[in-house]
């Protein structure tokens, strides 16, 4: 319900950026009597931060942001709450990832009620496409939940209504505002609130950051951002990229995503640890021997090798994905679940981190291979990558982290692309037993007696621990059994995709799962300048048959730290 515009002070919080632009634009919010308030340190107030009143209000005390102003769902004018809605824009709606993951997650939300009840989805990139062309080309792409069909084409149908499409180019502030035009139009009697999901090559990011700011950021409720990666090619980049979209951002508004982080077994790594007596006291270089993160891919770089060849497997995977889990993982504990402490506690382990060397690092590409009289092409045979290039699809490294915690504790990362499997998982290999009294019973093979917790990521999530059992019978015998929680059968429901959580916790506001930029910072200064180095001394990559297990390299990297990969154990069991 409106309330009387010409009486009413309304109170909207905006940052002291986007109130300047407004007004160096010449937008005023609805013509009434508008009285901005600003955030400062969760606190509102009528004063900007970097103006000459800062930390003071005019109002009278500052006091906490109600649950209205910081995540308006309705926004109270005194006499009643104006509902919200928001607007998600798909910005490069005709791409790859749109089509698969976006689309597909934004309806999945939909169907299980998540999304709120007023919303818009808009897609917008320069191909040409009605309205009905987007509908039908993301109805192809939409799927129901394997548990639950009732009613989806009936919900297929109605979220399929609520989807629209603008053609523009990508760095016309005109194009925008046209976009503009037609949102408020969707949006009319309601608090906007506006998302724009950046699915396009990072090379126009901040045309698109300036645009969408410019001419079609929310006049009156909030507007963000989900940036996908990669986030830069190296440090300078990277702060470059970050520099520039906090000219027409702040940083609370920018949700830099990381998929993997919105994975299921990644976001129960700190339920696992922070809520289990029996893991926590164990974390450290006490009892903890190494830590391998692995990833691997069993197709190659297929359709994608334009993108890939110029950033190369540390940058695609070890870089964000691995490195977001090994903070994760080795974080020390928050002192709340909110963001900003888990951030805090992520960023302090990357600042432990020992930039990566070279000595630790070794590198892959894989080439032509024939299996059961089929032909596998080689990376270079990709017409988009150059025959000669160096552009590694394989890496393993070590890392250490430097702090009392973790002290001389290896943690391992393999990435590789067109491997036998696909997967991605956490090892974690427990020391000897100290005057193991079964020792014999293992032979001359200690590693074999030592305990190792394995969160598999993906696919058929599980979490499994192996210990040492005696197998029943009048003798002594000991084997390896598995400790075994596997979600498929404890849990039955589908597990959501990474991008539902990730898209949902961005309309919600909440950044946990988004990486900061000081985040990134310290995520590429472990690894600028290794990459450097490999460019510059053109290291070229152990070739490995695609469909294989990878370079042997990766084995004489984790034997210098006495670690065996425990993906590849001999006795079968993974
Ligand atoms: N695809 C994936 O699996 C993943 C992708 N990402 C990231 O997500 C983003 C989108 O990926 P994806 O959908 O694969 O990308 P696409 O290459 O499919 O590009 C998305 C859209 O952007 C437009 N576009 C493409 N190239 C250019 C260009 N050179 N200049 C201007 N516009 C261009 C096209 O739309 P139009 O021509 O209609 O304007 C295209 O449909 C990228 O940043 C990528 O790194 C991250 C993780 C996984
Ligand atoms: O970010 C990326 O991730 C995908 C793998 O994601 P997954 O969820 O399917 O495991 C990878 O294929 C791609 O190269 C990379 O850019």
């Amino acid at each position: 319900m409106w309330p009387n515009r010409r009486n009413s002070v309304h109170l909207f919080h905006v940052s002291a950026k986007f109130y300047r632009r407004r007004k160096l634009f010449g937008k005023t919010t609805n013509g009434s009597s508008v009285m901005v308030l600003f955030k400062q340190d969760g606190l509102a107030t009528n004063t900007p931060a970097n103006g000459p009143l800062a930390g003071k209000s005019t109002i009278g005390e500052l006091r906490p942001l109600s649950t209205s102003e910081e995540n308006p769902e309705g926004v109270n004018f005194g006499k009643g709450v104006m509902e919200s809605t928001i607007s998600i824009t798909v910005v490069g709606a005709s791409g790859d990832l749109a089509k698969k993951k976006i689309f597909p997650a934004l309806f999945a939300l939909y169907y299980e009620g998540f999304l709120p009840k007023h919303f818009t989805v808009f897609g917008y990139a320069r191909s040409k496409m009605t309205d009905e062309e987007l509908r039908t080309m993301v109805s192809k792409t939409l799927t129901c939940r394997i548990d639950q069909r009732e009613n989806c084409g009936d919900k297929m149908e109605q979220f399929l209504k609520r989807c629209f499409y603008h053609s523009g180019q990508y760095n016309s502030e005109e194009n925008f505002a046209e976009l503009d035009k037609k949102l408020r139009e969707k949006e009319v009697g309601k608090v906007p609130n506006r998302l724009f999901y950046l699915s396009i090559p990072p090379n126009i990011f901040v045309d698109v950051v300036r645009c969408a700011s410019y001419s079609a950021s929310s006049s009156t409720g909030w507007t963000r951002v989900i940036v996908e990666k990669p986030f830069g090619r190296d440090s300078e980049s990277s702060a470059e990229l970050t520099r520039c979209l906090k000219l027409y951002l702040n940083e609370d508004q920018i949700f830099r995503i990381d998929h993997y982080l919105g994975k299921e077994l990644v976001e129960n790594l700190s339920v696992l640890r922070f809520s289990n007596l029996v893991f926590e006291p164990l974390w450290s270089r006490n009892y903890i021997r190494n830590v391998q993160f692995i990833f691997s891919e069993d197709f190659g770089t297929e359709g994608r090798g334009g993108y890939f060849d110029s950033y190369g497997i540390i940058r695609d995977i070890m870089q964000n994905h691995l490195l977001q889990i090994l903070a994760l993982f080795a974080m020390e504990t928050p002192v709340s679940l909110d963001a900003e402490d888990i951030r805090n506690e992520k960023v302090k382990v990357l600042r432990s981190m020992r930039p990566l060397q070279l000595d630790d690092v070794i590198t892959g590409q894989y080439k032509g291979h024939m299996k059961g009289g089929k032909a596998y092409p080689a990376y270079t045979d990709d017409p988009t990558v150059p025959n000669d290039s160096l552009t590694a699809t394989f890496a393993a490294a070590a890392l250490f982290i430097d702090n009392a915690r973790w002290d001389g504790v290896p943690f391992l990362m393999k990435a590789g692309k067109a491997l036998h499997k696909r997967g991605a998982e956490i090892r974690v290999q427990f020391r000897h037993v100290p005057g193991n009294l079964y020792k014999r019973t293992f032979g001359t093979d200690l590693d074999k007696a030592t305990n190792e917790l394995v969160i598999r990521v993906q696919p058929d999530e599980t979490i499994y621990l192996k210990i040492n059992n005696k197998i029943p019978g009048l003798g002594m015998r000991l084997d390896r059994s598995n400790l075994d929680l596997h979600y498929a059968a404890r849990y039955p429901r589908e597990i959501p995709d990474a991008y539902e959580r990730l898209l949902l916790d961005a309309i919600e506001g909440e950044r946990r799962l988004f990486i900061r930029s000081d985040e990134l910072d310290a995520a590429w200064a472990l690894f600028s300048p290794l990459l450097k180095e490999l460019e510059e001394k053109k290291i070229a990559p152990e070739l490995y048959p695609y469909g294989s297990r990878g370079p042997v390299g990766a084995h004489y990297l984790a034997a210098k730290y006495n670690v065996r990969w425990g993906d590849l154990s001999s006795d079968g069991q993974e």
